[in-house]
């Protein structure tokens, strides 16, 4: 993939990008954004907070993904940078997840290469090199929630309605084995078991209780706490830290890295399957008409 910056690019995902936009951010460090992921640098502290713009539920279409990975690895390979903040632009959500309309009535094909991305972004998200914060500031079920998982650390706005979890069984489908393993080894095997099962979703007291969440905080808070905690795990030298993080989280990783292909088909002629695509239309459909 190759971003060409000021130019629209063609990716190898067939997703047509519009042109990047570069201005000059008010401490003189140069902000970046695609149409739908804002990054906000801020060069001297060597943090980027990426905001994600997808409106209204940041919903994980393809094309999101897409520039999401983009941003990533650019932020990745910029020295300048140490850490992220991943945050929202979408008022009360987070994220809803992945985009449900990417997985109903399209083709084989495309589901396989929406899902090639969404491991793309997993595997980005949990690897990397940088420091991570969640500044969780809305709703964030399934997708949201992993993304949030990738992190190395979670702060959560304290507000009721902002409820987190995998709920991937309420909707009659199945969190894959990396999904799993992610929230196995966050919360634990026990909690995962029932969390996962019952597609559970935490309001931020019970997150902070089983431990989906490091700290809930006031939601004017959430920036400074989210600056606050980076300063502490910038303050660990990086190569220490890296290669811990790295020995954490590899066996995670590789467990998906070796069976990509077979993860993909799987996912393939599993949301192909007339029963899914059944139950994931009534879902598309009661969500349409909740507001009605
Ligand atoms: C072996 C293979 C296994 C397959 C594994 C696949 C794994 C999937 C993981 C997932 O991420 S699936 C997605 C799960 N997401 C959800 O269940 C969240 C659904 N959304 C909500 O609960 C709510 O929308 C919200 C996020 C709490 C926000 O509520 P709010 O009241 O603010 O907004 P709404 O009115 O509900 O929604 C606005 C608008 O957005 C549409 N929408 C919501 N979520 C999605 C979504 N995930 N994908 C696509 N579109 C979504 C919703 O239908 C509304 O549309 P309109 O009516 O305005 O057209």
């Amino acid at each position: 993939m190759a971003l060409l910056a000021g130019r629209t690019v063609l990716l190898r995902a067939g997703v047509r990008l519009g042109a990047e936009a570069a201005t000059r951010g008010g401490n003189g460090a140069r902000r970046f954004a695609s149409h739908r992921v804002l990054v906000e640098p801020d060069a001297a502290a060597g943090i980027a907070t990426i905001k994600l713009k997808n409106p209204p539920v940041n919903s994980l279409s393809l094309e999101f993904l897409t520039e999401l990975i983009i941003c990533l690895e650019k932020l990745e390979n910029d020295k300048t940078f140490r850490g992220i903040i991943l945050t929202s632009d979408c008022p009360g959500i987070f994220s809803a997840g992945l985009d449900l309309r990417e997985m109903c009535g399209k083709n084989p094909a495309h589901y396989a290469e929406y899902w090639r991305a969404v491991q793309e972004i997993w595997l980005k998200l949990y690897l990397s090199n940088m420091v991570l914060v969640a500044a969780i500031n809305g709703a964030s079920p399934a997708g949201g929630c992993l993304m949030a998982l990738t992190c190395d650390y979670r702060v959560l706005a304290d507000n009721p309605r902002y409820r987190i979890g995998l709920n991937e069984t309420l909707l009659g489908i199945i969190a894959p084995f990396w999904f799993k393993d992610n929230l196995v080894n966050t919360i634990g095997h026990r909690a995962a078991d029932r969390a996962l099962q019952l597609g559970l979703l935490f309001p931020p007291t019970e997150a902070l209780q089983v431990g989906m969440v490091d700290q809930v905080v006031p939601e004017d808070q959430i920036h400074s706490t989210a600056l606050s905690v980076m300063s502490q795990w910038l303050a660990i030298p990086d190569h220490a830290r890296q290669l811990t993080k790295s020995m954490m989280r590899k066996a995670t990783a590789d467990h998906l890295i070796k069976q990509r292909e077979a993860d993909i088909q799987n996912f393939v002629s599993f949301i192909s399957k007339d029963s899914i695509q059944k139950s994931l239309q009534v879902y598309l459909e009661k969500l349409k008409q909740k507001k009605h």
